[in-house]
């Protein structure tokens, strides 16, 4: 059993705070929150004091992808089995905790080089959160959503996440169709809650910043989904894909580019998984219907190696 109850919050460092605003207050309905860093963007979903964290940088790249544990007995349980499978884990000092805005947190890389940290305590922030759509986002036991990681090492990352980190099979997707004596390569779903997943990952070429193919947040409205996508597009952001519906998570979605050059997936609907009955499935569809992604530009982690950026 994985002591991980979910995503947690996620720290992003960009060069363009200004549009990140933009698109994640003005247009997606986050509400803006406060923090340590007085350039840095809090971005509020819930009773936490920030579930999305912007800070200025000079690349855009994930800075941390936080996961939660129950308690310092579990976030003990989660160093002692990360460290020995040999893989190098620092604890947060406490000024570090307090601005990730936790009690206390571990850091260390996954076999993709993600900064990866595990916490207990978050700290909460008990006035009302002001979404800017009437919008409610769905956290609580399903945590703040999803991500979608690149890595160049599929197999040894599949492995560490879910052998060391205890994260649930939850299906998959074959990448390039059936084809030939290409080695088949699979997007892998993973959960460790009743969100369909909380983590996918990957296949990717090569690595390259910003080391995140997208975060999903899920929202309780149907109408908010539409309203934010209007406000995408009357703002100018990109769509990386139509809304669509997916096969495995039910979830009726879209993705819009943000500036750094990944994903913000906006959904709705999203299923819940009963561990008593589900079994892991291989999907052949992305979608029922949407999600067409042929007016997107690719991540940079897919296209070939010096190929620009
Ligand atoms: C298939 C799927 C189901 C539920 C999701 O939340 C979800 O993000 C996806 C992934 C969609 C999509 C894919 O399957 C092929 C590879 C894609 C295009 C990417 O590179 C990013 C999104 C991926
Ligand atoms: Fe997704």
């Amino acid at each position: 059993m994985t002591q991980i109850r979910g995503l947690g919050y996620l720290r992003v460092q960009t060069r363009d705070i200004a549009r990140w605003r933009e698109l994640t207050v003005g247009a997606l309905g986050f509400a803006e929150g406060s923090g340590p860093d007085p350039d840095g963007l809090y971005l509020r979903m819930d009773e936490r004091r920030a579930r999305l964290a912007v800070l200025p940088g000079d690349t855009d790249r994930v800075r941390a992808v936080g996961w939660e544990v129950r308690d310092q007995f579990a976030l003990a349980a989660v160093a002692r089995d990360v460290e020995s499978c040999g893989t190098p884990v620092k604890a947060l000092t406490r000024e570090e905790a307090d601005e990730a805005g936790v009690e206390e947190a571990i850091t260390f890389d996954d076999p993709a080089g993600v900064p990866v940290e595990v916490f207990f305590g978050p700290i909460l922030d008990h006035s009302p959160v002001l979404t800017g759509l009437g919008q409610d986002f769905v956290t609580g036991a399903q945590g703040m959503g999803h991500v979608v990681l690149p890595t160049i090492r599929m197999e040894e990352t599949v492995t560490f996440y879910t052998e060391v980190l205890g994260f649930l099979p939850r299906g998959a997707i074959r990448l390039g169709g059936r084809d030939a004596d290409a080695p088949v390569r699979r997007v892998r779903f993973m959960g460790v809650n009743q969100r369909h997943h909380s983590l996918a990952l990957c296949p990717a070429p090569h690595d390259a910043e910003p080391g995140l193919v997208h975060l999903m947040v899920e929202v309780d409205s149907l109408d908010a989904v539409g309203r934010a996508l209007d406000n995408v597009a009357r703002q100018g952001f990109p769509l990386s894909s139509t809304l669509g519906r997916h096969t495995n998570d039910q979830m009726v979605s879209f993705y819009v580019r943000a500036p750094g050059g990944w994903d913000l997936e906006y959904g709705t609907e999203g299923m819940l998984v009963d561990e008593s009955s589900y079994t892991a499935e291989e999907i052949t569809a992305d979608s029922y219907w949407g999600h067409d992604w042929s007016g997107s530009e690719p991540l940079a982690a897919f296209l070939p190696p010096g190929s620009g950026r």
